[in-house]
C-alpha cells in the first residue's frame, strides 16, 4: 500500500509532489554506487500514474505528435497509455534479439551498462511525427539511441519526454548536443 498523502493532488504542483512521493530511492541497485529510481510505487497507484499520463498528453498535443516510441521496458508502460489516451499509435523501442523482421539497431551505454535497442523498419511512416518517451533520462545514452532509430525509419523525432531527469548526470547536455533543436521535457527532474 502507499503512505496516503493529504488531499487530492491533481494538478500542476501537486502532481509534481504526487509523483515525486511515488518514486522510490534504491540504492546500490542494480550494481553498487548507483542510486535507482524505482517508479513502481507511482505505477501501484491510479492517481499518480493518472495524472503522469495527463501531463505526457499535454505534451503530445503541444508538439503535434503523431506517434509516442516507448523503450522498454519502463517506457512501454508509461508509452502506451499515452498513445491510446491521445488516440495515437504506440511503437515498441526493444533490446536486441526481440523484434521479429528487419530492424535498425543502436548500440549504447546507459548510466549502469551496454545495450542494444532495435525498431521495426517499418515501424514509423517517412515524415511521422514522433515523441520518444521513456520514464528517466540519465546519461541520455539511451534516448540518443532512441531518436537516431526514429530518423533512421524515415520519420521525424520532435521531442524527447521523461519522467523523471537525473539532472546531475548530464543526459540534457549531451542530448542538446547531439540534437541541438530537440526539445527535452521533463516531469521531474532531480
Ligand atoms: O539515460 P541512460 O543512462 O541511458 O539511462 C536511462 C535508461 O535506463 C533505464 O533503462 P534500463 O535499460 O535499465 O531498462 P528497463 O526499463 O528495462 O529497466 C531507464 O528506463 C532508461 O531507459
Ligand atoms: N538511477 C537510475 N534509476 C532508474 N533508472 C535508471 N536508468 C539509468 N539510471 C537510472
Amino acid at each position: 500500500m502507499s503512505t496516503p498523502l493529504p488531499a487530492a493532488a491533481r494538478n500542476g504542483a501537486d502532481a509534481a509532489a504526487l509523483w515525486r512521493a511515488r518514486i522510490r530511492d534504491v540504492p546500490d541497485h542494480p550494481r553498487p554506487g548507483v542510486v535507482f529510481k524505482d517508479i513502481t510505487p507511482l505505477l501501484a497507484d491510479a492517481e499518480a500514474f493518472g495524472t503522469a499520463v495527463e501531463a505526457f498528453a499535454d505534451i503530445v498535443a503541444r508538439h503535434d505528435v503523431q506517434a509516442v516510441l516507448g523503450l522498454e521496458a519502463r517506457g512501454f508502460i508509461l508509452g502506451a497509455p499515452v498513445a491510446l489516451r491521445t488516440g495515437i499509435g504506440f511503437v515498441p523501442a526493444r533490446k536486441a534479439g526481440k523484434l521479429p523482421g528487419p530492424v535498425h539497431r543502436e548500440a549504447y551505454q546507459l548510466e549502469y551498462g551496454t545495450a542494444e535497442v532495435e525498431v521495426q523498419h517499418d515501424a514509423l511512416a517517412p515524415g511521422q511525427r514522433v515523441l520518444v518517451l521513456d520514464d528517466v533520462l540519465a546519461t541520455g545514452g539511451t534516448a540518443g539511441a532512441a531518436i537516431r532509430l526514429v530518423r533512421r525509419c524515415g520519420a521525424e523525432p520532435v521531442a524527447f519526454a521523461v519522467l523523471l531527469e537525473l539532472g546531475f548526470l548530464g543526459g540534457r547536455e549531451r542530448l542538446a548536443a547531439d540534437f541541438p533543436d530537440l526539445p527535452v521535457e521533463a516531469l521531474l527532474t532531480s
